[in-house]
């Protein structure tokens, strides 16, 4: 039976506003009673690269996710600002829940169709902001289907005009706009990682259970906050910072070995990291 103890839940209703974050609890050992999981991609269960093509998937991720959901029969989904068609080229055709593009597509589960929960995002979006990366070096452009991402990892000097493109786009086509690890990104309005969590948590087989969501980025505090609202927890992967998670796990090592530990005794031995 999962328990997060009740300080790890007052240390996370300090919120992503706390002035003096401190540190959080790791989490429970996972068992699969009574939880949900929710994992993010980039960051949590992949380290981050120079480019979104260029993350190394470690051997058996996919199986241990795999596994993992089918001992939690069915209650375990990955929620990624990754289109979930990119997300599967990368970890391959995984059968589980899914939700990309921050909540714009939804897959409630094994074998079922994609939902779209998002209008697309316009094309004179994609081409304004690609014309905007060619005129400021070369940024790199994402399009998704919901959303479309803006990297400037290899060109920092460009953020500042990248970020008053994005706000005017944001402003003038009412989207709405994330900043995350080294990237801007522009998303339909009404879905993110907090709305995926919960329409996944009104669905039969998750409802009533406890939620568990692993991110690292600004773009899952969202989803922390979803989770709290529901009873569960939020688990902060990398160094601390404000955030509404109540748990933290240090890296993306820490988080395959949880996920591995939830399997015990069938699965421990049989996946690489
Ligand atoms: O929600 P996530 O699964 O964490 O996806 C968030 C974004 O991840 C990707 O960008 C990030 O990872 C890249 C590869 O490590 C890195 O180069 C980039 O700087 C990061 O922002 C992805 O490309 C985006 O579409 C996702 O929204």
């Amino acid at each position: 039976m999962l328990s997060p103890t009740k300080a790890a839940l007052d240390q996370g209703a300090s919120g992503p506003d706390a002035a003096t974050p401190g540190d959080l609890p790791p989490p429970a050992p996972l068992t699969s009673e009574d939880c949900a999981v929710f994992l993010d991609f980039d960051g949590t269960l992949v380290e981050i690269a120079e480019r979104p093509d260029a993350v190394e998937v470690a051997p058996g991720l996919a199986e241990l996710v795999t596994a993992l959901s089918t001992r939690l029969e069915g209650r375990l989904a990955i929620v990624t600002g990754r289109s979930i068609a990119a997300l599967q080229d990368l970890l391959g055709p995984v059968e589980i829940a899914l939700a990309g593009s921050h909540g714009g597509e939804f897959r409630p589960g094994a074998g079922c169709a994609v939902e779209p929960l998002a209008e697309p995002i316009p094309a004179e979006i994609i081409s304004t902001l690609e014309r905007f990366a060619a005129a400021n070096g070369g940024l790199l452009v994402e399009p998704k289907p919901y959303s479309v991402a803006v990297h400037y990892r290899h060109h920092p000097e460009a953020l500042e005009a990248l970020l008053t493109c994005a706000q005017g786009l944001a402003s003038a086509h009412s989207l709405a706009l994330k900043h995350g690890k080294q990237v801007i990104e522009l998303a339909m309005p009404g879905s993110d990682k907090g709305t995926a969590v919960a329409r996944f948590m009104s669905l039969p087989a998750f409802a009533g259970r406890t939620p568990l969501f692993l991110g690292d980025d600004v773009t899952d505090e969202d989803a922390f906050r979803a989770v709290r609202g529901l009873g569960g927890i939020g688990v902060l992967v990398g160094a601390m910072r404000p955030t509404a998670a109540a748990a933290r796990l240090p890296d993306v090592t820490a988080v395959h070995a949880w996920l591995k530990a939830g399997l015990n005794p069938e699965f421990q031995g049989k996946t690489q990291s």
